[in-house]
């Protein structure tokens, strides 16, 4: 008999292996691995995924396979082996590593049915419930309060209850109609119809000249009702076409062609394309300073991939995922990109990866996720921005794309090309110790010079009375552009100090009942909000210690600084980005545009904005507080800023104007402020290096994190505690364990957060220990409450 093993849908321990199914004799030609199935499991129907298939001489019971749940496989056998190594590293359940290779459009949904079965009769009020009908959903008798009435029919035999999976994604269909007649016989045919069945003419006259043809039936402009008549006459035919939704229906791209690349270009080009010619996995690191023409090195190594036929991924980070990045990939590539990111509704995602899956498409550009486009011929992966720490996923399966792009490129025999104006540590030590080839583009294109930079120290402008959020020296050159005619951009770094409400005379902030953070305060709605667990309340208006009414707004949003800007320079012109101006689909983009146009003075964003803006008239760039991040619980907290830094005065003076950058601090002696401003990487590469030496970070340490929740704080201190004690045994005695402490933020959603940081260089047997620890909870999880979560290679430490 033919077995199929099978990783069911359902995330707990106790399921994380596969099942053997039989494969029912209708379907042995038709199952494959990396199929997705319906299989029984307990009472209920899941969806699973084939891992394999094996022939058994014996035959043994096991429950057959429901249906496949799709023709061909979704994932190839490079992913499903990719699934294996992305278990075992990040300590995910199997289900989820398949899973997360997937467009949510896939991932399977669940219903429940009720039915009747006749074998015993039903009670009146369900009879009165089901009016006749031989199935209702679930939910409808869940809402009609009838599940206890329910259960006890269910018992006695005379109703039944039915699970079915589906998928959630749908395909969009169109109707097409076509004429069955020859020519002349329409000809006949519309001559000789009665002339009271005039819409029906009409119809038929359409297709005179065009029969044979199939024609969408919105085009025709008949209704439905007579395509109906007409193809129930014998005289059209029908049928559903399979259709894409175009995320970028309508837009058109202008054509370009490759830039004559500069000899900085070409000798950071050349050693990529060797590897692309001889088929040799090789990670660059590409480190080029902002407008050095990464983009350009891009687009040329990809040109070369697709001359050999095979694909190429790009991923950027979330946030630069902006019309004028992609744009840049369309206009070059045309029909052979696929964009993939969050602003596409699930449809669309799906859309685009069945486009990738069936090789209609070449290049994808997309965030994260797309690190798993189902090609099967990739020449090569590119990674921008590759210090973004988006690039790690932060729930199960705790993956970091630039890792699986490494792995995969390894199984395709590809380069990777990871590419920054501000390498992470991590990378850029990898790369001095020759892991990495390191590429250098040190100048900007056409010897077009960096901005020139200020530091201006903001307590000095306190002390000599300006108390505005703008130093007079950034205020001048605002105005100096306004005259000019040319464009500034304002940057407000809000990660990580989000604005929140105090108490002038008392220091009371508002924290959430749940989770022990300050609130954020939105201003619109006056509201306060809690970023981890949702609890909202409105903002008060004196404070609950004290009763004083100088209970205040801290921290600057953007709205605040734009009313500012206006008040002071009530000419201008200025475009908001932040989250509440471009919550809308294509608000983004319909800002970019605006200010491509030139239709304001003044870009005013956040983060958004501090990435691949490549506009000609930008010759100055304001940062209004540069020194916020630098007081996280993080030991990334001067590499953040640096990189953020470096990053927004690299919009500047990109083409042939000159530029300019302020930064305003209250820390300008910090070493990562004074260095952004130099833009001397490889000098704050140094320094940094040095901390984190003596901090014991990354790069010279590897971490994992173990994280201990429950409801009582004792109990999740006791158990962190008797983790440490299992642990430390097992490890080597080079390797270090920090706590347990109570995590930064001690409290989400009324659980109590304890962690332990392990510090080390090389233990083997690591996974299998951490692997044993979750094993353990897992299974007494549910009794005790307890949740303990194991994050190797962290970028959140709170
Ligand atoms: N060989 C070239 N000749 C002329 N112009 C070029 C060339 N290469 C790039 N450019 C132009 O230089 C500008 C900067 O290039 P690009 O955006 O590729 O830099 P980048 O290194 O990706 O920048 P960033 O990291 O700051 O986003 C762009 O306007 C681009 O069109
Ligand atoms: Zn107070
Ligand atoms: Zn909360």
């Amino acid at each position: 008999m033919k077995i199929a093993s099978v990783i069911v849908d359902v995330a707990v321990m106790q399921t994380d292996r596969p099942f053997d199914y039989e494969i029912p004799p209708a379907w042995e030609d038709v199952i494959q691995p990396g199929m997705r199935v319906i299989v029984p499991f307990g009472p209920r129907h899941v969806q699973g995924f084939v891992l394999e298939i094996k022939e058994e001489q014996e035959s043994r019971k096991l429950k057959p396979i429901v249906e496949p749940m799709d023709i061909v496989p979704v994932l190839n056998k490079e992913l499903l082996s990719l699934a294996d190594w992305l278990t075992a590293e990040s300590l995910c359940f199997k289900i989820s590593a398949l899973q997360v290779m997937l467009p949510a459009a896939m991932k399977a949904k669940y219903s429940k049915q009720i039915r009747v079965t006749g074998f015993a009769p039903l009670s009146l009020s369900v009879q009165s419930l089901f009016n006749g009908r031989d199935e209702i959903a679930w939910e409808e008798a869940a809402e009609a309060g009838a599940l206890s009435e329910i259960r006890k029919e269910v018992k006695k035999g005379s109703l039944d209850v039915l699970y079915s999976v589906k998928s959630k994604g749908r395909k969009k269909t169109v109707r097409m109609v076509k004429c069955r007649l020859s020519e002349k016989l329409l000809n006949e045919t519309v001559q000789s119809m009665p002339k009271n069945a005039l819409k029906q003419v009409e119809a038929m006259q359409f297709f005179l000249g065009r029969t044979g043809e199939w024609i969408p039936l919105k085009e025709t402009g008949m209704s439905s009702a007579v395509a109906k008549a007409l193809i129930d006459k014998e005289l059209l035919e029908e049928k559903q076409e399979e259709m894409y939704r175009d995320p970028l229906a309508g837009r058109t791209f202008t054509p370009d062609t490759p830039l004559v690349l500069t000899d900085m270009q070409q000798a950071a080009i050349e050693p990529i394309l060797e590897k692309v010619k001889e088929e040799k996995a090789e990670t660059f690191l590409l480190h080029g300073v902002t407008g050095s023409g990464k983009t350009e090195i891009y687009l040329q190594s990809i040109s070369e991939v697709l001359k050999k036929g095979q694909e190429a991924i790009v991923l950027v980070p979330e946030i630069s995922l902006t019309p004028q990045m992609t744009d840049r990939f369309k206009q070059r590539f045309g029909n052979d990109v696929a964009v993939l990111h969050s602003g596409l509704s699930t449809g669309e995602k799906y859309d685009e990866w069945r486009k990738i899956s069936r090789k209609e498409v070449k290049v994808v550009v997309g965030a994260r996720s797309a690190v798993f486009a189902p090609f099967e011929n990739i020449g090569l992966i590119i990674i921008d921005e590759e210090h973004e720490t988006s690039y790690k996923q932060e729930e199960n399966p705790r993956y970091h794309a630039r890792d699986v792009a490494i792995w995969r490129a390894g199984f395709y025999g590809c380069p990777v090309i990871l590419g920054s104006a501000t390498p992470s540590l991590e990378s850029f030590a990898r790369a001095q110790k020759g892991v990495y080839t390191l590429l250098t583009l040190a100048e900007r294109v056409n010897d077009r010079p960096l901005p020139a930079v200020d530091i201006v120290d903001m307590r000095e402008e306190l002390r000599e009375g300006n108390r505005s959020m703008f130093s007079r020296n950034l205020f001048d050159k605002i105005k100096d552009r306004l005259e000019k005619g040319e464009q500034t951009v304002l940057f407000l770094n809000k990660r990580g100090y989000s604005s929140f409400i105090m108490c002038r005379d008392c220091g009371y902030v508002p924290e959430c009942p749940n989770c022990d953070v300050s609130m954020t305060y939105h201003r619109h709605r006056h509201q306060l909000k809690c970023h981890y667990c949702g609890h909202e309340e409105p903002s008060p208006n004196v404070c609950p210690e004290c009763t004083s009414e100088h209970i205040r707004h801290f921290g600057t949003g953007t709205q605040k600084v734009e009313e500012e800007l206006l008040k002071l320079l009530p000419e201008a012109r200025i475009i908001r980005m932040d989250v509440d101006t471009t919550g809308t689909k294509g608000a983004h983009e319909r800002l970019l545009k605006k200010f491509a146009q030139k239709e304001a003075d003044i870009l005013l964003g956040t983060q958004m904005i501090a990435k691949g803006l490549d506009f000609p008239d930008i010759t100055l760039v304001g940062v209004l507080s540069a020194d916020t991040m630098l007081h996280l619980p993080d030991f990334r907290a001067s590499e953040k800023t640096f990189q953020l830094l470096t990053q927004v005065s690299g919009r500047a003076g990109r083409h042939t104007l000159p530029g300019e950058v302020v930064i305003q601090t209250y820390t300008p002696e910090h070493y990562s402020i004074q260095l952004a401003a130099d833009q001397h990487y490889e000098s704050f590469y140094e320094q940094e290096m040095q901390m984190r030496k003596m901090g014991g970070y990354p790069p010279f340490y590897y971490l994992a994190l173990i994280t201990v929740s429950h409801e009582e704080a004792i109990m999740a201190s006791s158990e962190a505690n008797k983790i440490v004690m299992n642990i430390k045994p097992e490890l080597s005695p080079a390797a270090v364990v920090l706590g347990p402490v109570a995590s930064p933020i001690s409290r989400i959603n009324n659980r109590y957060r304890w962690q332990c940081l392990i510090k080390y260089k090389r233990e083997p047997k690591l996974g299998a220990v951490l692997k044993q620890v979750l094993e353990h909870y897992a299974k007494q999880g549910k009794s005790n409450g307890l949740m303990v979560s194991v994050d190797i290679h962290p970028y959140v430490l709170m």
